[in-house]
């Protein structure tokens, strides 16, 4: 099989210019066939902040309106993945900026209302990913960037966490391609101290990701990444990271972040 890349690329990073592009030049030196799929929830913040509307996140989920709905859509299928793909262009590499309706490369169901009514928010099923249509766009030489933006097939869009569509993505593709997925963010990969790079784990085994939890070390958005991370290996990804953005180009040579492990 054909080795493919997945790399999600998060917010924190997206909203440096500078460290946008530097991470923009190493994916596109990056060899080998290759899906980035970006956030972008922290300009999606502040943007709706300054329009008067304030963000309500539940489990790292954020709560979408309808206002709410048209800003992400604007912001990640707008503003962010198409200045994405204008700066691949111009490093030569062959984007093509996708939400889940282009080509319906990715269809969601809305998330039923629980104890708590998330709004326009799309969960996503083994069904998801149109497997067919990104290999189409591989096998052109074309380099698939997908946003956080989905659909359900009845004209309604929907917004998804990113680093669920990075993982649904991997495990789909993972059919036909022998895919690694790996998370790039602003830190060295799962630290044991936040605030200290040198803390950095190296490798997590899907049993200590529940004791790393009871004890607190991880917490926030990190708890959801690494949930989605643990389902990729368990359906069939070969090889899971989580790490800093500017340490892309070590990853077949001196390793890169935390890696985890069934
Ligand atoms: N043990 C940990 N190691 C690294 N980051 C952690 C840890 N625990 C919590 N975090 C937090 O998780 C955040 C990453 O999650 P999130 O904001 O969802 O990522 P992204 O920027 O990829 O969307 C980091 O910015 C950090 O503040
Ligand atoms: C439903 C949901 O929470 N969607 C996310 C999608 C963007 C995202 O995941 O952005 P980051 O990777 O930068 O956090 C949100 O709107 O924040």
């Amino acid at each position: 099989m054909k080795q493919l890349t997945i790399i999600k690329i998060g917010g924190n990073v997206i909203d440096s210019s500078e460290k946008l592009h530097q991470f923009l030049l190493d994916f596109t030196a990056l060899p080998g066939d290759k899906i980035l799929v970006h956030g972008g929830g922290k300009i999606a913040t502040e943007l709706g902040t300054s329009l008067g509307i304030e963000p309500k996140m539940v489990d790292g989920r954020r709560i979408t309106d309808i206002e709410t709905l048209r800003i992400v859509t604007m912001v990640y299928a707008g503003l962010i993945n198409k200045n994405m793909v204008a700066q691949l262009q111009a490093r030569g590499c062959n984007a093509i900026g996708l939400s889940g309706a282009d080509g319906n490369v990715i269809r969601a169901v809305k998330r039923p209302v629980g104890s708590i009514d998330y709004g326009f928010v799309g969960d996503l099923n083994e069904a998801s990913v149109s497997v067919q249509t990104l290999d189409s766009l591989l096998k052109s030489g074309l380099v698939p960037v997908l946003c956080a933006i989905t659909h359900d097939g009845d004209t309604q869009l929907l917004n998804t966490n990113a680093d669920t569509i990075a993982s649904a993505v991997a495990v789909a593709m993972s059919a036909v391609y022998d895919t690694r997925l790996v998370y790039c963010f602003e830190k060295k990969g799962v630290l044991r101290d936040v605030e200290d790079d040198l803390s950095l784990v190296t490798e997590i085994k899907r049993n200590e990701f529940e004791q790393l939890k009871d004890e607190g070390v991880v917490s926030g958005g990190m708890i959801p990444k690494l949930h989605n991370a643990f389902e990729a290996i368990r359906q069939g990804v070969k090889a899971v990271y989580i790490g800093k953005a500017d340490e892309l180009p070590q990853i077949d040579t001196e390793g890169f972040g935390t890696r985890l492990i069934d």
